[in-house]
This record gives C-alpha cells, sequence and structure tokens, in this order.
C-alpha cells in the first residue's frame, strides 16, 4: 500500500506544503523541531484537519483530492499518539475489539482478534484491566494493540514514546520494531533521531512547513546535507551488527559501546557519538585512560560550527570515513590542524551507544 501524499494548508500564519511518497510495507520519519508542522502533516492525512489543498492516495484508493476529503473513519488508518487514549470504562480486551468491531466485525472475531494482538504486544495478562488499572508503558502496550487490531493500511504514529519513562521506552520501542517488520505503511513522527534510526527505512527532515532534506534514514542522519539537519542530528554514526562489546562492522572493526536495552546481538544496529565526545591527537600522541575506540584517519575538512570547529575525516579503515569531531579553535591551532593532517581520533567507549537499527 504505497502512500503518496501532497499536502498545502494554512494554520494562522503557518503554512505547510509537503509532497511525498511512502513504499508499501516501509517506515517514513517525519523529523523536524517543535512547530515545524509534523503533527500538522499527520492529522491531515488522517482526515482531522481541514486542507486547502491535497492529494492523497493510498494504493489505489483515493483519500483526498479535487472534490474529494474522505471521512477519517473510512480512511483506514491506525493512530497512535503519545498518550494511549484508551476507553477509560472499557477493558484492555474490549477497547482492542473496537477497533475490528467497528470495522463491522461479529461481537466473538472481534475479541479472538483483539486477544492474538494483546499476546502479540505481552499484554495479554492484562486483558481484564481497565486503563486506570494499567502503567503508561502498559496502556501503550494496549493502544498499540489497538492501532493494528483495525488492519490499518497507513499506520500513524505521533511520537510514541514522548509520554513514556526513560525505562519504559526501550521496550515499546523493541515491540514497534518487531510489529513493523511486516506491518502497514507507517509514518513516524519524532523529534528523536534515535527513533527514525531504530524504526524508520526513510526520513524527512520538516523545517517551517517544507520538508528541507529526505533520504534513507542512516545516509541522511550520518551525513546530512543541510546546516538544518546537521543540528538537529548531527551525529556520528556507523553501522554494523549488534555484539556483546558494542558494534561489528562489515570489516570486521568493533566500536565498543553500550548496548540500548532493546538492542539485540547480531541484528543491524548503529553506534551513535556525538562530535564532541570525539578527541583528536596528532598521530603519535598518548591516549590512555579509560577503554577507547581509536582510529588513525587524515582531516578532510573544518568548518565552523557555532562556537566550535567540526572537523571531518577521510581515510582510514572505512568505519571511520566521514567522522565528525568538534574542537575549540584553540585546539586546532595548537595541534596545526588542515586538511590532510593525520591524526588520530578517539572516543570513550561509555560516550558511544549501540541502537538497534532498520536494515
Ligand atoms: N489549532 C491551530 N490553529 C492555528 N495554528 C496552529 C494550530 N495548531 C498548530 N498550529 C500551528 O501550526 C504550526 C505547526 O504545528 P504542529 O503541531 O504541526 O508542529 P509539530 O512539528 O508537530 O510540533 P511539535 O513537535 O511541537 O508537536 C505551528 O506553528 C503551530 O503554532
Amino acid at each position: 500500500m504505497t502512500l503518496s501524499a501532497r499536502l498545502a494548508l494554512s494554520r494562522g500564519t503557518f503554512s505547510l506544503d509537503v509532497e511525498f511518497t511512502v513504499p508499501t510495507g516501509t517506515v517514513l520519519a517525519l523529523l523536524g523541531p517543535n512547530g515545524s508542522g509534523k503533527s500538522t502533516v499527520l492529522g491531515s492525512l488522517a482526515g482531522l484537519l481541514p486542507v486547502a489543498a491535497a492529494d492523497v492516495t493510498l494504493a489505489d484508493r483515493r483519500l483526498a483530492g479535487p472534490g474529494l476529503d474522505l471521512a477519517p473513519h473510512a480512511r483506514r488508518i491506525g493512530l497512535l499518539s503519545q498518550d494511549a487514549l484508551l476507553f477509560p470504562h472499557l477493558s484492555a480486551v474490549d477497547n482492542v475489539a473496537f477497533a475490528p468491531r467497528s470495522a463491522g466485525q461479529s461481537r466473538v472475531r472481534a475479541r479472538e482478534i483483539a486477544a492474538q494482538w494483546l499476546t502479540e504486544v505481552d499484554a495479554a495478562e492484562f486483558a481484564k484491566r481497565r486503563p486506570g488499572q494499567l502503567s503508561g508503558g502498559q496502556q501503550q502496550r494496549v493502544a498499540i494493540a489497538r492501532a493494528l487490531a483495525s488492519a490499518p493500511e497507513l499506520l500513524l504514529l505521533d511520537e510514541p514514546f514522548a509520554a513514556l519513562d526513560v525505562d519504559s521506552a526501550p521496550a515499546i520501542r523493541g515491540l514497534l520494531r518487531r510489529v513493523l517488520r511486516d506491518g502497514p505503511t507507517t509514518v513516524l513522527v519524532t523529534h528523536d533521531p534515535l527513533d527514525a534510526l531504530a524504526l524508520a527505512d526513510h526520513v524527512a527532515v520538516l523545517a517551517e512547513g517544507r520538508i528541507v532534506e529526505r533520504g534513507p534514514t542512516r545516509e541522511v542522519l550520518g551525513a546530512p546535507r543541510t546546516a538544518f539537519t546537521a543540528r538537529i542530528a548531527g551525529l556520528n554514526l556507523v553501522a554494523g551488527v549488534a555484539v556483546a562489546e558494542g558494534l561489528r562492522t562489515a570489516s570486521g572493526e568493533v566500536v565498543t559501546g553500550l548496548l540500548s536495552p532493546d538492542t539485540v546481538l547480531d541484528e543491524a544496529a548503529v553506534a551513535v557519538f556525538e562530535p564532541s565526545a570525539v578527541a583528536v591527537y596528532p598521530h603519535d600522541g598518548a591516549h590512555e585512560g579509560s577503554p577507547r575506540n581509536t582510529v588513525e584517519t587524515t582531516v578532510a575538512g573544518l568548518e565552523p560550527h557555532g562556537p566550535v570547529i567540526r572537523l571531518r575525516v577521510a581515510g582510514g579503515p572505512p568505519w571511520a570515513s566521514g567522522l565528525s569531531a568538534d574542537l575549540t579553535p584553540a585546539a586546532v591551532a595548537d595541534l596545526a590542524l588542515e586538511p590532510g593532517s593525520p591524526v588520530t581520533l578517539s572516543v570513550k567507549a561509555a560516550m558511544v551507544a549501540v541502537h538497534p537499527a532498520v536494515d
């Protein structure tokens, strides 16, 4: 069910004008700062907001177009927001059964479907409880089951981890990774690049109602082409497979780091670290102390980046090419760095986070 959307609208002084496609079964993450229009895109796709001009098709079904604006319930879209928004007077199983029941399934069949989905999201044991008797994370599991139980052709996720505490967010993220693997075409709104890395095949970066950059997630976040994306992402990313010590790259080097709780060993992962976590030495410099990842490479470029100088490197083992490090202007002068200078980069293992990633 490929989604093709063009949406244009104004809300007061804010205007939105975007066009994008999400191929069947893939996940597009919409990233952007507060107020950039992410929720407005989701609301428009769901048919909850009036649009000035829209052309939205899902496979061969037109949801909106000239003279056509299907009502939300007729769009066959599942929506999951940051708050679970369950019906407080219904049990978990009845909340989930509500979706297939509204789609015309018999009461018995709707309950069977609900029970299957509650099992799928590890919430079968809460089936009889009402939302008030569940934690935020448990409610969000039930809400995921409800969104999927309607067999939506498009799933819209609006910051699904934002209301969860740091302990339950990774488990729910892992759960969504699992159910989205063979799941519906999905648009995920987030301001956290790590959510995009874990769940999305592609990202589109929104700024002031326009898409300023788009492409495969790791490409866009690992090597942002616009200063804007670099500000919100700007992370060093190394792709590979999760191993107990951290991450193993395709060419066999191990980048030592801390595994996030939802990481699965031997599955695709990325090691993520800030340019400010990278120390730079001349080749013969000493770098001892806590366990570090150390690599010999060459300065490719130096650019001012706010108050610091961002150094990019090229050469050395494949995983090191394109890494960034932030230095003070004084350090750049002390080390006499210029393009072509040989340098050793060093990153403390404790500063490297290993996250699951979409293959
Ligand atoms: N009901 C409304 N009436 C008028 N303007 C609105 C309304 N709701 C939102 N806006 C404006 O639309 C713009 C986009 O808002 P939107 O909620 O889509 O951004 P967002 O990227 O989802 O932000 P956040 O990350 O804060 O949720 C903002 O400038 C906002 O002020």
